[in-house]
């Protein structure tokens, strides 16, 4: 089967998974791809869908638990198909929904729901089974068991001596299903990711010499084992199956499993690895002598078609169910397993058992399968388990790991929603992760268990396992419309060269193939121009993938960056825009207070002025009317009686000027002089009088002409003020003028800055535009820094820059100059 990736007119990610007749294992793995393959045994046909299974088993109270008084309802299984979770009293959950976020009440559904009194019968009858007849058919399949520690995944995976759990009752099954059809050579051995590798007579020799040192290591109990029972080669033995020497009941009749209509021979193989610390580890090596030495880690690798593997990982043939049970006891021995506070033997790694079952005719290996049984650490918080140190790390490492897988499932499951916007799955993120790829992207068929317990001390993380599985099972399955049966794996010689069939060795393929470890140790030196045409389609099928997903990461990345960098300048605008008018208003304000203020001097002093000035005059120079004319007409009288002294001194009467005449009232003297003494003490009263008069008359005159000098600087003083008053208003004048520019040029920035997020909308329209067409489109690879430039200098944001430049230029003049 191989996996196309192409691209429409628009852009659209197409993703096709479709059968190849050539190499059904060699297939470039699509980590964009949404879509898993999988073929099943009822729906293999027709290359349909169908959801991941997830079954839910919920595991029974301990004694422990029964007597801590705790909540027993938080789980209540509604149906076979149905549960729900009640938030405990004092769970994170419970307490979230009285503030109003969150419910208390969370329902689920799953393929299968299994009660804590089912049986492991029941269990593995309703659950893998049909997984097993269909490895049993050449068809990958991959279990995997999830849930928070101490919820029953070991228990399920493994189960106990007296009642074994699904990796036992499957290995019985297959036992049983190929009895008496054991291919009894070990000289077929799997080989990198699907390959087999022949085996010739040195390595025979040491396969079976690891095989015996393996066994050795439990070489008590087998005697144990040997004396209870014969040697189960035969189909006899299969009756009485025993793991670890202790019978169960036979639950998988061989007539389920239809019976090849070929009689073919079968070799069995596994291997028992675990993940610890994102390393991995093989089970089934030899445990070290010195303990201070640190285990070997195993490499993950990809074949040339991009498939993953474990590099040097023991395989094991096993020919009966009690090798395959010691196989089982070893690996279990090394696994890291340690007390936590909630599990007094909590697995602290991903364990996976894998057997691969070859299909032969005549020594030619026509079919080969996998089955792969895995069982997750547990997921745990730190605070609960009191963890430290080395559990420390290691929690974070299984969380993390589970974490990628959790992403991983939702990626599938929003690509699948959304085929067109096709996200990144990140399956290279972890070790785990990067060995189920396979299976999700149509290398097999994968179910899940989903383990939880009832006690309400860890409500909280059950719910959060639930909500993982919610997601996974509507992850959709594709069924490849061919199965993988029909078709042979590569056959490989001793030095990693491929053969054309068994026994046989092509010379001019031998020269053309390159060996894994010429690949591998060659790295970029390698010359992939002496691959076989076949190969080399196949890798660069893979590095078209590998191109792709890059391609589609950084398109996602420069997206995410166009995105951030609009928001930032939007942002921006805004800010600037708020400031701005701020600004305006606060100055606008002050302008108008200080115009008052300066309006409000200028009237007061001019009030003041007026006032001052009517005071002085009322104190020094106010002189009534009636007293002035009063004071004219005595002085003329005076005058007039000075004149006619004179004319009596004189004795001569002036004709004219005589003021008898000029007034014309009378010719007479009206002063009649009797005696001549009587006449000159009159005119020496006169003269008197006239002295006083003209003393009085040019006192008077005096105080006219001092009169007359303050009414002129009182008009001098009124000019200045008026012409002060002129200059003031001229100044109110031009600082309102002044304000008038200002608003103008206000009103002119809020215009452009209206423009300018017109253009940024805009800008932001073709952003949007541009991840939806480059979502999938394949364009010519450029730099993420070249197109960030070439958006920032295209003439609109260009203009937009200068736009925000100006503004904040004209924001800074302003604040420099608030007057
Ligand atoms: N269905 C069941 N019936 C009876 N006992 C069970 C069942 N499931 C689990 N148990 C018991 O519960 C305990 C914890 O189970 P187990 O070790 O399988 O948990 P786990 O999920 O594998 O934990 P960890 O992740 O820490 O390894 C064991 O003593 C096991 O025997």
């Amino acid at each position: 089967m191989a996996a196309t990736i192409d691209l429409t007119h628009d852009g659209t990610l197409l993703v096709a998974m479709e059968s190849t007749a050539c190499d059904p294992h060699h297939t470039a793995l699509p980590e964009l791809s949404g879509l898993s393959s999988i073929t099943s045994q009822s729906e293999s046909v027709d290359g349909s869908e169908q959801q991941l299974r997830v079954y839910l088993r919920v595991r029974p109270f301990s004694k422990e638990e029964l007597s801590n008084n705790e909540d027993q309802g938080c789980v209540v299984l509604e149906s076979t198909e149905t549960a729900a979770l009640y938030a405990p009293k004092g769970s994170a959950t419970m307490k979230s929904s009285e503030k109003g976020i969150g419910q208390q009440l969370h329902k689920f559904s799953f393929t299968k729901i299994f009660g804590p009194e089912s049986t492991q019968t029941e269990f593995f009858d309703g659950t893998i089974k049909s997984q097993v007849q269909d490895f049993l058919q050449s068809r990958n399949a991959l279990v995997f068991s999830y849930g928070v520690t101490n919820a029953g995944k070991t228990h399920t995976i493994q189960g106990s001596q007296k009642d074994p759990g699904i990796l036992p009752r499957a290995l019985d099954a297959v036992f049983r299903h190929i009895s008496g059809r054991m291919y009894e050579h070990m000289d077929l051995r799997p080989y990198l990711s699907s390959d087999v590798q022949k085996l010739d007579p040195d390595q025979l020799r040491a396969e079976r010499c690891a095989k015996a040192a393996l066994f050795s290591l439990l070489k008590e109990e087998s005697e144990s084992i040997r004396n209870g029972q014969s040697r189960s080669s035969s189909s006899s033995s299969i009756n009485s199956l025993s793991f670890s020497g202790v019978s169960y009941d036979q639950t998988v009749d061989s007539t389920e499993v239809a019976v090849d209509d070929v009689p073919s021979l079968y070799s069995l193989w596994v291997a028992y690895y675990e993940i610890y610390n994102e390393h991995v580890y093989d089970l089934l090596q030899p445990p070290l002598t010195n303990k201070t030495k640190r285990r070997p880690a195993l490499r993950v690798c990809e074949d040339s078609t991009g498939n993953s593997y474990i590099r040097d990982l023991r395989w094991v043939n096993v020919q009966t169910p009690e090798e395959a049970s010691k196989v089982l006891r070893v690996g279990n021995r090394n696994r890291s397993a340690a007390a936590t506070k909630m599990n007094q033997s909590s697995s602290r790694s991903h364990s996976i058992f894998t057997i691969k079952l070859m299909r032969l005719d005549g020594g030619d290996v026509q079919g080969m399968s996998e089955l792969s049984l895995c069982d997750l650490a547990g997921s745990e918080r730190c605070n609960k388990t009191r963890t430290f140190g080395e559990r420390l790390k290691e929690a974070g490492n299984i969380n993390n790991s589970l974490l990628i897988l959790g992403k991983c499932i939702a990626a599938l499951r929003n690509n699948q929603n959304d085929r067109v916007k096709s996200s990144y799955v990140p399956f290279r993120e972890s070790k785990l992760t990067r060995l189920f790829q396979g299976v999700f992207c149509g290398r097999g068929r994968a179910s899940m268990i989903v383990n939880i317990n009832q006690c309400a001390s860890t409500y909280d993380e059950t719910l959060h396992v639930m909500k993982f599985s919610a997601v996974a099972k509507e992850v959709l399955q594709v069924i490849p419309s061919r199965s993988l049966e029909s078709l042979a794996p590569r056959l490989i010689g001793r030095d990693g060269k491929p053969l054309l069939s068994n026994q046989e060795i092509d010379g001019q393929h031998m020269d053309d193939f390159i060996s894994e470890d010429e690949l591998l140790d060659g790295d970029e030196e390698a010359d992939m121009s002496i691959l076989p045409q076949e190969d080399l389609l196949n890798l660069v099928e893979s590095l078209r993938a590998k191109l792709f997903a890059e391609r589609k990461k950084n398109l996602l990345q420069e997206i995410q960056i166009r995105r951030e960098m609009g928001d930032a300048m939007q942002q921006e605008i805004m800010e600037i825009e708020e400031c701005h008018s701020r600004q305006m208003a606060d100055l606008k304000e002050s302008y108008e207070e200080k115009m008052d203020s300066t309006f409000e001097l200028y009237k007061e002093a001019l009030k003041e002025h007026a006032y001052q000035c009517a005071l002085d005059r009322l104190e020094d120079d106010y002189v009534p009317i009636e007293e002035y004319t009063a004071e004219q007409d005595r002085a003329k009288e005076l005058e007039r009686r000075v004149n006619e002294l004179e004319w009596k001194l004189n004795g001569s009467a002036p004709a004219a000027a005589s003021p008898f005449q000029q007034d014309g009232s009378t010719q007479t003297d009206p002063i009649q002089p009797n005696t001549e003494e009587t006449d000159t003490e009159r005119f020496k009263h006169l003269y008197k009088e006239k002295s006083a008069v003209e003393q009085l008359c040019a006192e008077k005159q005096e105080l006219i002409v001092s009169l007359e000098k303050r009414i002129r600087d009182l008009n001098e003083t009124l000019q200045e003020a008026g012409e002060s008053y002129m200059e003031k208003l001229t100044e109110v004048q031009n600082l309102q003028n002044r304000l008038n520019n200002q608003e103008r040029d206000a009103e002119r920035l809020q215009r452009e800055l209206t423009d300018k997020e017109a253009e940024v909308y805009a800008l932001k329209e073709e952003l949007a535009k541009l991840t939806t067409d480059s979502a999938g489109q394949s364009r010519p690879k450029r730099g993420l820094l070249v197109n960030i430039k070439e958006s920032m200098s295209t003439p609109s944001s260009g203009n937009l820059c200068r736009t925000i430049r100006k503004s904040v230029r004209t924001t800074t003049s302003l604040r420099k100059k608030p007057n």
